[in-house]
C-alpha cells in the first residue's frame, strides 16, 4: 500500500517512544541527550569573588582617587584563590586579593593591581572609580533550586560545562536507539572482499551507519545477505536486542525483491510499502513487538533520502530530542532544475549566502545510485508535487543538512 510521506512519518512518529535512561559518565555525555531535569544544588558563584587581581576594600573610601590624590591604604590580609579570608576590611585597611578569590568581609569592592603603587603594607590607590562594580555577587549566574538544564537538551560543550558545575558526574541520558543494518542483495560484498564480476562493494551500511548516528542511534553492522528470504530473515533475527531493523536493498517489484517475503516469515505487520516521494519511492515499514522495521531501496542516494525522511525524524524522536524536523528556509535557486516533477521531490543540493539572498544549486550527478550528489550536499531542495521544471531565480524551499 503506498502513502503520501507526510502520513508514512506521522504512521512511524506514532508507534515509537522514547528510549530508556541510562546513567553514563559526564565525559562520554557529548551529544547525548539529557534524560533529566537539573536543578542547582547551590548558587553559583558560591560566594562573592574578586574578578580579578588587586586590591578588596570599602569602595566609597576610594571613589576620589587619582594618580595625582591617590588614597592610601593598609594591606592587612593576603586571600588567594581557594583562601577563607578571616580579617574583616575595616576604614583604612585593604587586602590583597586573587582572580576567583571570596571578597573579605567588610570589603565592597576591588581595584586591580595596574591602578596601585605598593610599598611593603602601604597601598596607594590611583583609580578609584567603579570599585564597586568589581565583585562577582553570590547567585549572580544560578540561584540555589533554579532548574537550570532541561531534560531533552542536546549535551554540546556548554552543557557538559554546565553540567560539572552542578556536581552531575553521571547524569541520566537516554539510552541510543540501537539500529540494525543489514545490506541484502546477491551482488553486494563485504568491502574488504575481493570484486567479482557483477558485485558491489556494500556502501549503503556505511553511509546509513553516519545517517544513524547523526540522528542520534547506535548502528549494529549485521552484515550482507544474498536475495534469499531464509538469509535475510536469520539476520533480522539475530539482532533481538536492537530497536530498530533497516535493510537495504530489495524493496521494489523484481524477482529479487523480497523484503515483504521477509517480514511475512518474520510476523512483521507490513505499514506500508511505497511512499510517493522520489527518489525513495520504494520503501517499506513493519512492526512486530513493538520494533520497527524500515525496508530501504538499494539505491544508494534513494535510500538516503528515504532514511532521511522517514528513519531520522523516529531515531530523534526515540532518542529523546524535543524537535525532530530540520530547519527549513527559502532559497532561490541559482541554476535550472529542468524535470517536471510528479511526487514530491527532494533534491540534493548546495546553498550559500549571497546579499541578503539565500542562493541554492542542485548537485549536477542526481542519479538514485549516484552518491556524489549527496556527498557535496549541504542542504535538500523540497519540489512540491506536480510541479514544472523550475527556472533559475525560482523561490523553493530548502532544508538544512547538518554538516557540510
Ligand atoms: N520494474 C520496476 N523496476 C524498478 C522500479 C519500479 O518501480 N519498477 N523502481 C526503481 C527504483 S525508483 C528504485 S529506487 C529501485 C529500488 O530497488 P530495490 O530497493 O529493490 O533495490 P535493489 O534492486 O536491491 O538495488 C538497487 C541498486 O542499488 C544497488 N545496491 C543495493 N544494495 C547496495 C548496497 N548495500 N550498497 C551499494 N549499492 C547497493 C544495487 O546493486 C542496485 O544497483 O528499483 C528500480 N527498479
Ligand atoms: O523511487 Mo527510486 O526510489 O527513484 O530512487
Amino acid at each position: 500500500m503506498s502513502v503520501k510521506l507526510e502520513i508514512a512519518q506521522e504512521i512511524l512518529l506514532n508507534l515509537v517512544t522514547v528510549m530508556p535512561k541510562e546513567r553514563v559518565a559526564l565525559q562520554e555525555c557529548w551529544h547525548r541527550i539529557l534524560g533529566e531535569t537539573v536543578s542547582s544544588d547551590i548558587d553559583f558563584p558560591p560566594f562573592d569573588r574578586s574578578p580579578l587581581d588587586g586590591y578588596a576594600m570599602i569602595a566609597e573610601e576610594v571613589t576620589t582617587a587619582t594618580p595625582e590624590n591617590p588614597v592610601m591604604l593598609k594591606q592587612i590580609d593576603y586571600i588567594p584563590a581557594g583562601g577563607n579570608p578571616s580579617k574583616t576590611i575595616s576604614a583604612g585597611t585593604t587586602s590583597r586579593i586573587m582572580t576567583g578569590a571570596p571578597i573579605p568581609p567588610g570589603a565592597t569592592g576591588v581595584i586591580r593591581l595596574e591602578d596601585t603603587i605598593v610599598n611593603g603594607d602601604s597601598v596607594s590607590i590611583l583609580d578609584g572609580s567603579g570599585a564597586g562594580k568589581n565583585i562577582c555577587l553570590q547567585g549572580d549566574e544560578i540561584f540555589q533550586g533554579e532548574e537550570v538544564v532541561a531534560q531533552g537538551t542536546i549535551i554540546n560543550a556548554g552543557v557538559m560545562g554546565m553540567l560539572a558545575v552542578l556536581g552531575k558526574s553521571q547524569p541520566y541520558v537516554f539510552r541510543k536507539p540501537r539500529v540494525a543494518l543489514i545490506a541484502t542483495g546477491s551482488e553486494i560484498i563485504p568491502i574488504d572482499f575481493p570484486l567479482a564480476p557483477g558485485k558491489i562493494r556494500n556502501s549503503n551500511s556505511y553511509m546509513l551507519s553516519a545517517q544513524v548516528a547523526e540522528a542520534g542511534g547506535q548502528a549494529v553492522f549485521l552484515g550482507n545477505a544474498s536475495d534469499n528470504i531464509d538469509e535475510i530473515a536469520h539476520l533480522l533475527e539475530s539482532a533481538s536486542d536492537c530497536d530498530v531493523f533497516v535493510t537495504t536493498g530489495g524493496a521494489s517489484v523484481g524477482d529479487y525483491d523480497l523484503i515483504g517475503e521477509v517480514y511475512k516469515k518474520l510476523g512483521v505487520t507490513l505499514l506500508f510499502d511505497r511512499v510517493s516521494m522520489k527518489p525513495g519511492m520504494p520503501v517499506l515499514a513493519g512492526v512486530r513487538d513493538g520494533k520497527l522495521f524500515l525496508g530501504l531501496s538499494g539505491n544508494p542516494a534513494a535510500a538516503a533520502i528515504s532514511f532521511e525522511q522517514l528513519g531520522r525524524p523516529m531515531l530523534m524522536k526515540m532518542s529523546g530530542r524535543k524537535v525532530w524536523w530540520r530547519p527549513r528556509i527559502k532559497g532561490i535557486l541559482a541554476s535550472p532544475f529542468k524535470k517536471k516533477t510528479g511526487d514530491k521531490r527532494f533534491v540534493w543540493a548546495r546553498c550559500w549566502q549571497a546579499d541578503t539572498d539565500i542562493l541554492v544549486e542542485p548537485s549536477r550527478a542526481q542519479g538514485n545510485g549516484m552518491l556524489k550528489s549527496a556527498m557535496a550536499a549541504n542542504a535538500l531542495i523540497v519540489i512540491p508535487e506536480n510541479s514544472p521544471p523550475l527556472m533559475v531565480g525560482t523561490e523553493v524551499e530548502i532544508i538544512l543538512l547538518a554538516d557540510a
